[in-house]
C-alpha cells in the first residue's frame, strides 16, 4: 500500500525490502541510470517514482554507483523488469534493493501519480508491507516531518576525508591542480571528472573548517550535491563565505549553487514538485547556448536574472536558466576588476546519468584555477 499525505492510495506489488517507510514523494523522468539515480546521496528521505514505464531491464552492475549504498527511502514503479539482460549485469534491481533493505511496490499506475504530484506538488508519502489500511497509513505519514526544514548532510557526508589522485593531464614538473570537494552527499562521478582532467582532489567531511582546506594549499574549493533544504543548512554556508573570503576559485553543483546562493545573500524556495530527469533543456546566457542537462532538483536560487547584484564578496549574476519553467540553473560571481571568481549550476555536469553537454563546466574550473595561479605566480614575481 502507498499512501500520499494528502489521502490518495494506491495499491501494488512489495519488491525489494518488505516493512514500512516514509519520504517525499518525489518523480524522476529518466528512462535510463536507475542505478546511479538509487545511490546519488541527494535523493536521501526521498521515494522516487520512476515516469519510465519499466525500470530493471539491466539489472544492478558492479561499477555505477555512485557512492557506497542505495539513498532512496523507496522506490515505485509500473513495471518491474524481474529478469535482467545486460553484460554488465551482477544481480536484479530487486535483489539489490532487498539486500540493503530498500522498499520497492510495482504495478502501481505511475502516470496518474506522477499527475497528482505534477498538480498537487512533492508531498509526503508512505509505503507499508504490513499497514494495508490506507486511513492508518495515511496518519503515521501525517507523522513524519516534510522536505522542507530538514538538514540531512550528516546523514550522508563521510566521517573521513580521501584523496583522489590526479590522472592525467599533468605535465611533468608542474603539481597538479588540487581541490578540497566539500562532501554534502557527493556523487563519485564528481571528483572523478576532475581527476580526469588533472585535479588532485580531496574529499572533506561536510564538517571540515577553513583552516583545514587552508592547510591543503588548494588552488580551488568545490560544494558537491546533496539532500535536505538548504535554508535549514547553515553550517556550510557560513563556511562558503569564510572560502569566499580568501578569493580562492570554487565551483559547486546542484546543493553546492543553492549554498552558494544564500552565501551570496539570495534566497532559496521549495519548487512545486523539482527537476528530476536526464533532458532539461538549460541556456548559458553567457554564450546563449542551450544545453540538455541531468537534474535532480526540489528547492532553487531566487535570483533576477539578467541583473548584476553587488553582494560583499564581488559582484553576482545568474549565469543559466532552465527553459522549461526560467528557473534559476546557475550562478557567477566576478572580482572587482570582471574576472570569473566562482561559479555553480544546479544541475549534474558530471552527467550520471546523463548527457555530456555540461562538461565544458570542468574545463572551466581548470581554467579558472589555472589563471588565478598563473596571477599569484606573476604577482610573486
Ligand atoms: N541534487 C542536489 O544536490 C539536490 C539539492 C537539494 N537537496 C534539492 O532538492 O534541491
Amino acid at each position: 500500500m502507498l499512501v500520499l499525505e494528502d489521502g490518495r492510495a494506491f495499491r501494488g506489488t512489495s519488491f525489494g525490502a518488505t516493512g514500512e517507510t516514509f519520504g517525499e514523494a518525489v518523480f524522476a523522468t529518466a528512462m535510463s541510470g536507475y542505478q546511479e539515480t538509487l545511490t546519488d546521496p541527494s535523493y536521501r528521505r526521498q521515494v522516487v517514482v520512476a515516469t519510465a514505464p519499466h525500470i530493471g531491464n539491466t539489472g544492478w552492475n558492479d561499477e555505477d554507483d555512485e557512492s557506497r549504498q542505495i539513498w532512496v527511502a523507496g522506490y515505485v514503479l509500473r513495471d518491474l523488469a524481474r529478469v535482467p539482460s545486460n553484460w554488465r549485469s551482477r544481480r536484479p534491481l530487486e535483489a539489490a534493493l532487498a539486500e540493503q533493505g530498500v522498499i520497492g511496490i510495482a504495478d502501481v499506475d505511475t502516470r496518474a501519480l506522477t499527475r497528482h504530484l505534477r498538480d498537487r506538488g512533492a508531498m509526503r508519502v508512505g509505503i507499508s508491507t504490513e499497514t494495508l489500511d490506507p486511513e492508518a497509513l495515511l496518519a503515521r505519514v501525517l507523522d513524519t516531518p516534510p522536505m522542507a526544514g530538514a538538514n540531512l548532510i550528516r546523514e550522508v557526508t563521510v566521517d573521513q576525508g580521501y584523496r583522489i589522485p590526479a590522472q592525467g593531464g599533468v605535465d611533468g614538473a608542474e603539481r597538479p591542480l588540487r581541490v578540497a570537494a566539500i562532501d554534502l552527499g557527493i556523487k563519485s562521478m564528481t571528483p572523478h571528472r576532475m581527476a580526469e582532467r588533472g585535479i588532485e582532489v580531496h574529499v572533506l567531511p561536510a564538517t571540515t573548517d577553513l583552516e583545514t582546506i587552508t592547510a591543503l594549499d588548494v588552488d580551488g574549493v568545490f560544494f558537491s550535491n546533496g539532500p535536505g533544504d538548504p535554508a535549514a543548512s547553515p553550517e556550510p554556508v557560513a563556511l562558503l563565505q569564510q572560502v569566499l573570503e580568501t578569493r580562492v576559485p570554487f565551483f559547486g553543483i546542484c546543493f553546492g549553487n543553492q549554498l552558494f546562493g544564500r552565501a551570496l545573500g539570495f534566497g532559496t524556495y521549495k519548487l512545486p514538485y523539482g527537476h528530476r530527469g536526464i533532458n532539461q533543456p538549460v541556456m548559458d546566457l553567457g554564450t546563449r547556448k542551450v544545453e540538455i542537462t541531468a537534474h535532480n532538483h526540489g528547492f532553487a536560487v531566487d535570483a533576477p536574472i539578467g541583473v548584476d547584484v553587488e553582494t560583499p564578496y564581488g559582484s553576482a549574476r545568474v549565469s543559466h536558466v532552465g527553459l522549461n519553467d526560467d528557473v534559476v540553473e546557475g550562478l557567477e560571481l566576478r572580482d572587482p576588476d570582471g574576472e570569473l571568481a566562482a561559479f555553480t549550476v544546479q544541475y549534474h555536469p558530471e552527467a550520471a546519468a546523463g548527457p555530456h553537454d555540461a562538461s565544458y563546466l570542468f574545463d572551466r574550473f581548470v581554467d579558472l584555477m589555472r589563471s588565478r595561479r598563473g596571477r599569484t605566480e606573476g604577482g610573486r614575481a
